[in-house]
């Protein structure tokens, strides 16, 4: 049987990449593989989660078709690598960090994938943005202001799990854990 995909999404700083890296080990145990995305980031503010390369090897590589998905977003492009539907062919559950902006063309590829809705108060959002550290102010507000423009209409969205990540990252791991395991109706 085909595994599923798992679609954590939410604004820049909710903790996507807090709650993979968190969930890493608890979801290899249950057989739910996490992808490496491929990103126009430099090579220094990326790790684990993801692999660093320039506009020019991205372009090659979306070019080769190496890429499940891909999008652009804060002046960057992404890339999910085709391998996750070896992975999903091969019955293994995938969780991709993915993108609000993207969810109806990965919806439109993958029609029974699990979507994560990442949410946080936008006052505690700008604190966690600005303790990051990352971005400049500037990108900073832009990434708020993108926020506002998803947020009404992806809360009240019918077949998205939400997922509240205002309080201690152990509780949110733990919740998605109830999650992906409990069956919600929105994990169906
Ligand atoms: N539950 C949490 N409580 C406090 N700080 C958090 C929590 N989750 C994430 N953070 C912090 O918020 C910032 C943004 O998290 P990050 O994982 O980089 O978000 P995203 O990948 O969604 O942009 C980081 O500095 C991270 O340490
Ligand atoms: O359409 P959106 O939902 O706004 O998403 C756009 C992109 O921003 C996030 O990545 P990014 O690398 O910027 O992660 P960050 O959240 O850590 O900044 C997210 O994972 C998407 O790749």
């Amino acid at each position: 049987m085909a595994g599923r995909l798992i679609y954590l999404i939410g604004p820049s700083g909710s903790g996507k990449d807090s709650l993979l890296e968190a969930a890493r080990g608890p979801l290899a145990e249950r057989g739910c593989r996490i992808v490496r995305r491929v990103i126009t980031r430099s090579a220094e503010a990326v790790g684990e989660a993801a692999q660093g390369v320039s506009p020019a090897q991205f372009a090659a590589l979306q070019a080769e078709g190496g890429f499940a998905l891909s999008w652009q977003a804060n002046g960057l492009s992404y890339g999910i690598p085709r391998q996750i539907d070896d992975w999903l062919a091969a019955g293994d559950d995938v969780l991709v960090n993915g993108s609000r902006g993207h969810l109806a063309q990965t919806r439109a590829r993958y029609p029974t994938l699990l979507v994560v809705l990442l949410t946080v108060d936008q006052a505690v959002l700008r604190q966690r943005l600005l303790a990051r550290g990352r971005e400049s102010v500037a990108e900073i507000d832009a990434r708020l202001a993108r926020n506002a423009q998803f947020r009404d209409s992806l809360q009240a969205a019918p077949g998205v799990f939400l997922l509240d990540n205002s309080g201690p990252l152990a509780h949110t791991v733990a919740r998605l854990l109830d999650c992906l395991e409990e069956g919600h109706s929105a994990c169906a």
